[in-house]
């Protein structure tokens, strides 16, 4: 069991203030980072994963330093953002190269054990530029859990991941959390948060906006109305089911094709939507939060 504790940590880069006076405790158990893009999530998984030092405060992991600590290093798995490089490499030379950075013992079975993990022994044998974006994200987990971390970071895990695969995903990080591990993940998406963590970290700008349970953090932000993009196969019929709801305050027409809904209560809006579609024929094809409300929801954190 693992706790990485922040101590109003801030990093500077030049004049840009990424990370400002954070402070906040990441226990065992699956805990999402939320945040619009640039609120500061990577800078944050930088320092706690120790490849970046605070400007100032603390990152400490079970009561140690992480920076320049090369004892919390064994503790720690990083799933970075950023693609995999040398495509070449076969999922099991990539995931065998972590093993042999981390000097295993038993490098070779230390890689089939976690390859199992996360579901990819069939396809380890083929290179990493064949793969989906989900086994690409499969096989960078696989590599940061070789080692057997009791802390995992994920860096916008689910980014053009495909619905299917982020289930499975969300299932696997859902399995480490109840192994015991600390698992963080970040995100821009409430809905996939919500869906996942038990424990909610809200950054924007830099600072630390809120914390909580899905449930707390929902309250505050159900005051405020959500802007929803959606295709469907029937658009106009969509648009006359949801007007009658009163989860649904506003509903336009796109031209040529789409609408935006406004909602004032998303839990109702989300458990209601896919029911009303089946019941009046009607395919949704696409359901996206609008930026801009996004933006306004994670603001009105600040501002409270
Ligand atoms: N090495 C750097 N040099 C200068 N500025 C940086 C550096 N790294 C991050 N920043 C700035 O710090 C702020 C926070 O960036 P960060 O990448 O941590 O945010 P984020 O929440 O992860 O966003 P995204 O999801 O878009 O990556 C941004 O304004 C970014 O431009």
């Amino acid at each position: 069991m693992s706790t990485l504790v922040l101590d109003k940590v801030s990093r500077w880069f030049g004049n840009v203030v990424a990370v400002n006076d954070v402070t906040m405790t990441i226990g065992p158990g699956v805990t999402g980072l939320l945040g619009p893009n640039g609120a500061g999530k990577t800078t944050l998984m930088a320092m706690m994963s120790g490849f970046l030092p605070p400007s100032s405060g603390s990152v400490t992991l079970n009561g140690e330093p992480v920076w320049r600590h090369t004892d919390a290093y064994p503790l720690l798995g990083l799933v970075p953002e950023r693609e995999l490089s040398f495509g070449y490499l076969t999922g099991r030379q990539f995931v065998r190269a972590n093993a042999d950075l981390h000097r295993l013992p038993d490098a070779a079975e230390a890689t089939e054990r976690v390859l199992g993990v996360v579901d990819m022994v069939e396809p380890a044998g083929r290179r990493l530029d064949t793969y989906s974006k989900g086994m690409r994200q499969r096989v960078k987990i696989a590599a940061a859990l070789v080692h057997d971390p009791t802390v995992l970071l994920l860096d916008e895990p689910f980014n053009g991941v495909d619905p299917r695969q982020r289930m499975q995903l969300m299932e696997l990080l859902r399995r480490l959390g109840d192994e015991g591990r600390t698992v963080l993940f970040s995100s821009h998406i409430l809905e996939e948060v919500e869906r996942l963590a038990r424990h909610i970290e809200v950054v924007v700008s830099g600072r630390h906006a809120a914390s909580g349970d899905f449930g707390a953090i929902r309250r505050l932000m159900t005051d405020r109305p959500v802007r929803y993009s959606m295709s469907s196969s029937d658009d106009r019929a969509l648009a006359a089911v949801l007007m009658s709801r009163a989860a649904v305050t506003a509903v336009a027409l796109r031209h040529p094709t789409g609408l935006e809904v406004q909602v004032s209560d998303l839990g109702t809006f989300a458990s209601e939507l896919p029911s009303l579609a089946r019941t009046h024929g009607v395919t949704l094809f696409d359901l996206s939060p609008s930026d801009d409300s996004l933006e306004s929801v994670f603001s009105y954190l600040v501002d409270r």
